[in-house]
């Protein structure tokens, strides 16, 4: 699914406005009505009690008075605030003149605002994706009362103040929404940490905008959904055999970090590798050999941590960090690694750690090479960001210099591409942020990059849209404060089987 700008939605609008020879408020009034049965479905006119409208002087104010008026004819009390502007939109005019009578409208002012309550629904219409600067004065006053009340506020598109794709100018003022209803394609503030308490949840509704000019916009950034990926991940073929999906190699864990390599193996396991060796310290033997006996252990001759790099040249894939440690005898591993590697590589946790220590290894970064940081380890290899979207940038500016593909884990993980491009996963949940979570990632992906059949970029979307896939089936069954990473290794088999492509009839 594409992630379109402010101006690019509106692009769509109009053409698909043009495209069905109808006229903007009939689209107006689509959204508004997938709006309001997003609504009535949840609230019933006695839960809702008195629902405010908050109306801002365009379309998304539009919206707001459609809404009014509609919960109106569904027996919902309704009272519409409108906030003073010098001008209001066509759509917002006709739809004020729309509105029954009987609904009542007042204008908002600094000495008449609305009185709250933390039960009081809101609607909140004031600003969507037309927001053009910071909110001052009187709608700056009126969002700075809505969060003070704490009251339950539902945004149409976005939360009022909030931009849509550009960083928020510092305290400017910004609903708290506890839930923002958007239409057809996400949008680019949704998937930022920084935006969460803005936000809330948030929830896409469909209102048949044009398929084919969607098509044709050239975007940079996509959120990965299952049609994203529909086709990508092939039926294990009738005839394959181990060979047919590679030998993997594992370089992970050190003494008391031997679980992550465990971990990291037992996911590339349910992830489709044809064979796995994983190379761990001598203290990891007896561990991995009975916790894990499908993989094959091939010992470090340290006692506690990794000091050789074996022979590479029977492995498709090798993917090292899981509890690695810092030791310098690993450092060299990792850069030996980096000189030999003729095959795809995924580094994470310390072998990036080790990667910022020593940056000049990132100039023997082999291309493609898949790098899966959180946050932290991201900033690491970089430098601190000021905000999400500096992050972004950061992130887009390490991928194309170095040629690879960079998973910066979070709730919305963004893999980062060589060509500039963004993919923000959609699966996942909080109960995978617990330690294990991101070694079971490396395991997944570790395998992929062994199948000859997928590209770099193919490996990386399904492999982190597995993960997540396969925590929230985990939590379907722990709850997200039970799920632990094991719990997780257990449902990639059915993530993957989801994503499967089946023959045609
Ligand atoms: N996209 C879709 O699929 C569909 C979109 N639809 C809806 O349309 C919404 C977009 O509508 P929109 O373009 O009229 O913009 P909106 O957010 O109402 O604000 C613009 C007004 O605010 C003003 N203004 C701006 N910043 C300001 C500030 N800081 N302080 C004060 N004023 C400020 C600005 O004036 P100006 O910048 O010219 O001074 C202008 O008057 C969209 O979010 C969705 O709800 C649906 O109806 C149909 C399907
Ligand atoms: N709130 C969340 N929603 C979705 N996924 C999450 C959330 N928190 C963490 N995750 C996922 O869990 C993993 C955590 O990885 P990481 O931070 O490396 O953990 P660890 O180092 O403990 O293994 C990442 O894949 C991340 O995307
Ligand atoms: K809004």
């Amino acid at each position: 699914m594409k992630i379109l700008t402010a101006a690019q939605t509106k692009q769509v609008d109009q053409a698909t406005i043009q495209a069905e020879n109808s006229s903007s408020d009939v689209l107006m009034e689509r959204a508004a009505t997938a709006f309001t049965d997003w609504l009535t479905a949840r609230q019933s006119p006695a839960e809702a009690g008195e629902v405010l409208v908050l109306a801002g002087p365009g379309n998304n104010g539009g919206d707001g008075l459609v809404a009014a008026r509609l919960l109106h004819q569904r027996g919902y009390s309704v009272r519409v605030w409108v906030l003073p502007a010098e001008k209001y939109s066509a759509d917002f005019t006709v739809n004020r003149q729309r509105l029954p009578a009987v609904v009542p409208v007042a204008e908002l002012a600094s000495e008449q605002l609305p009185t709250l309550t933390t039960n009081t629904l809101v609607i909140d219409a004031l600003f969507g994706t037309g927001l053009s600067r910071p909110l001052e004065g009187i709608a700056a006053s009126v969002v700075q009362h809505l969060n003070a009340a704490h009251a339950r506020v539902v945004a149409i598109d976005m939360p009022s103040g909030l931009l849509t794709d550009a960083p928020q100018p510092k305290d400017s003022a910004v609903v708290h929404a506890r839930h923002t209803i958007s239409f057809e394609l996400p949008k680019l503030a949704f998937l930022l940490p920084q935006n969460a308490a803005f936000i809330g949840d948030w929830h896409l509704l469909p209102i048949g905008l044009n398929r084919e000019v969607i098509e044709q916009l050239e975007t940079p950034m996509y959120f990965v959904d299952v049609p994203t990926l529909a086709g990508k991940l092939p039926k294990r073929a009738k005839f394959g055999h181990k060979g047919t999906y590679g030998h993997a190699l594992l370089l992970a864990g050190s003494k008391g970090k031997i679980g992550a390599a465990v971990l990291a193996t037992k996911a590339c396991l349910h992830s489709g590798v044809g064979l796995l060796t994983l190379r761990t310290p001598a203290v990891g033997y007896d561990v991995v050999q009975t916790a894990v006996p499908e993989a094959m252990a091939l010992v470090d001759p340290h006692q506690d941590f990794l000091t050789e790099l074996p022979d590479l040249k029977s492995y498709s894939a090798v993917g090292m960090g899981p509890g690695i440690g810092q030791q310098t005898a690993t450092q060299e591993v990792l850069a030996q690694l980096l000189r030999e590697a003729k095959m795809p590589l995924v580094l994470d946790a310390d072998a990036l750690n080790l990667l910022g220590q020593q940056r000049e290894l990132l100039a023997l970064l082999p291309p493609d090479t898949i790098l899966t940081p959180h946050p932290k380890e991201f900033e690491r290899l970089t430098e601190p960001a000021r905000d999400d979207y500096h992050r972004l940038e950061l992130l887009r500016a390490f991928c194309q210099q170095h040629q690879c593909y960079v998973v910066l884990k979070g709730a919305y993980t963004c893999l980062g591409a060589p060509d500039g491009r963004f993919y923000f996963n959609s699966t996942g949940n909080p109960g995978m942020g617990t330690g294990g979570s991101g070694d079971v990632l490396t395991g997944v992906l570790t395998a992929l990059r062994g199948h000859s059949f997928l590209s770099a970029l193919d490996a990386a979307l399904l492999g982190v849209y597995a993960h997540g896939r396969a925590g929230d089936l985990a939590a379907q069954h722990t709850g997200e404060a039970g799920l632990s990473a094991s719990a997780i290794t257990r449902f990639l088999g059915p993530a993957f089987q989801e994503l499967t492509t089946t023959e045609p009839f």
